[in-house]
């Protein structure tokens, strides 16, 4: 099987995710909670890189600072559950845990771990990546398209509006420097980096795809650019850890409520005891209501031992909930959850590096309320997620406007201080 990247590509991400870490850059990554076989197709996958650009336009525009577009895609299909079996009208059988591993079907025969499922998610990721490079290399990510990459439905939304009219001043901006004698033809305008990641979750997998990079000497697990170790797997201890420590690719950890200050730092210093910046990322998700209760004693721990990390905000994963038999999330307390990030961070004077969401650029129903108006009553329309609730293209704009009004205020502040 040949290698998805290449080791330089994790070398050069690594850098980035250091200018995220000191607030020169801010970490935008999104996508599905679980990949599928059967929802692999080139319109759902423009339709996530579209979003994701529309994002990172919003939040650049916002925050004056260059945004690390970094998709949940091309690898993103293992999937840890909290019960080993789901049980349905009295009958019990093993969970779903991804289609690289069953089927989400609720039948014995489709529950049935079977390893060909292994090859299809590595072609299925091939061809991803592929098509992610074709179109960030390509000219579809060109800047001056940066009015054509609404989405349909988005046009009559408030967000597709906000949006437009943003547009609007970029172009504007764009022309000016094309006036200026900026060439229409430099790559600056046309091309974009854009990377991948998933959760480091299936050892045999990651394994199968680590490599000796010959330039370094170093090993690279060449299934992802960035990837991450979960909630469920970060145990000091653990089989997890021990291959992620082996690994040279920059890497992102979960971290929820239960997570204590000694054992964060144990943690870091396992994953990186050369205290090498833009090598981890620290990725909090506690829920709305934790983060001020919780973060500021990581925070600080950190600090007092003197260790480099990315804070990046997943709010999705703390605010689950359930609602007409439906796995779902509150828009406003996934927005809570960022707003309680970034006021730790400004409280502290560290620095809120980045947001990891899970979403989609399809107009699905899966979290309530957001510019979409999303009911509960509305959930059973087009709820197509395999397995979390993903925040819809609407409500994915929507938080990047928001997240870009921070880092403005962010910036005012800074400048305010450096006067
Ligand atoms: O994506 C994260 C986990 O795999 C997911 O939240 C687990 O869902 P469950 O609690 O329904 O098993
Ligand atoms: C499993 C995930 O999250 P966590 O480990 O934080 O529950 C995920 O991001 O898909
Ligand atoms: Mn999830």
């Amino acid at each position: 099987m040949p290698p998805l990247i290449f080791a330089g590509e994790c070398r050069n991400l690594q850098a980035k995710l250091a200018a995220c870490a000191t607030g020169e850059a801010f970490w935008l990554q999104g996508g599905d909670c679980a990949e599928s076989f059967s929802h692999f197709s080139a319109n759902r996958i423009r339709d996530s890189f579209r979003v994701l650009l529309q994002m990172a336009v919003v939040m650049i525009y916002g925050g004056g600072i260059p945004v690390v577009k970094v998709g949940r895609l091309a690898g993103q299909f293992a999937k840890p559950r909290s019960a080993d079996m789901e049980t349905i009208d009295g009958i019990a059988l093993p969970s779903y845990r991804g289609d690289i591993i069953n089927g989400s079907e609720f039948t014995a025969d489709a529950r049935i771990p079977d390893p060909r499922r292994l090859v299809k998610a590595y072609n299925q990721s091939a061809a991803t990546l592929n098509l992610l490079r074709g179109f960030s290399s390509g000219g579809y990510a060109g800047l001056q398209r940066v009015m054509q990459w609404n989405l349909d439905f988005m046009g009559r939304s408030d967000e597709g509006q906000q949006y437009l009219e943003l547009a609007g001043q970029v172009d504007d901006a764009i022309q000016f420097m094309t006036a200026c004698g900026m060439s229409p033809d430099n790559p600056l305008m046309n091309e974009t980096d854009f990377y991948v990641s998933h959760e480091a979750l299936l050892l045999d997998y990651e394994a199968a795809l680590t490599r000796e990079d010959s330039t370094t000497g170093l090993w690279y697990d060449c299934s992802g650019h960035f990837l991450w170790i979960g909630e469920r797997t970060r145990q000091l201890d653990g089989a997890h850890l021990e291959f992620a420590r082996g690994i040279a690719n920059p890497l992102g950890v979960k971290v929820s409520q239960k997570m204590e200050p000694s054992e964060l730092v144990s943690l870091i210093a396992t994953l990186n005891p050369e205290n090498t910046p833009g090598r981890l990322a620290v990725i909090v998700r506690m829920g709305a209501d934790q983060v001020h209760k919780k973060l500021p004693g990581l925070v600080r721990a950190v600090q007092q031992a003197g260790q480099t990390v990315t804070w990046i905000s997943d709010p999705m994963h703390g605010n689950t909930e359930s609602c007409n038999g439906y796995k779902t999330r509150r828009y406003d307390r996934v927005r809570a959850e960022v707003e309680a990030f970034f006021d730790v961070h400004e409280a502290l004077g560290t620095v809120p590096g980045g947001v990891h969401l899970e979403m989609t650029g399809d107009n699905v129903t899966e979290c309530l309320g957001g510019g979409s108006s999303i009911e509960a009553t509305d959930l059973e329309s087009r709820y197509h997620t395999f397995c979390d609730p993903r925040l819809n293209a609407e409500q994915a704009l929507e938080m990047s406007f928001f997240v870009a009004s921070r880092l403005r205020r962010r910036k005012q502040t800074r400048c305010l201080l450096h006067r």
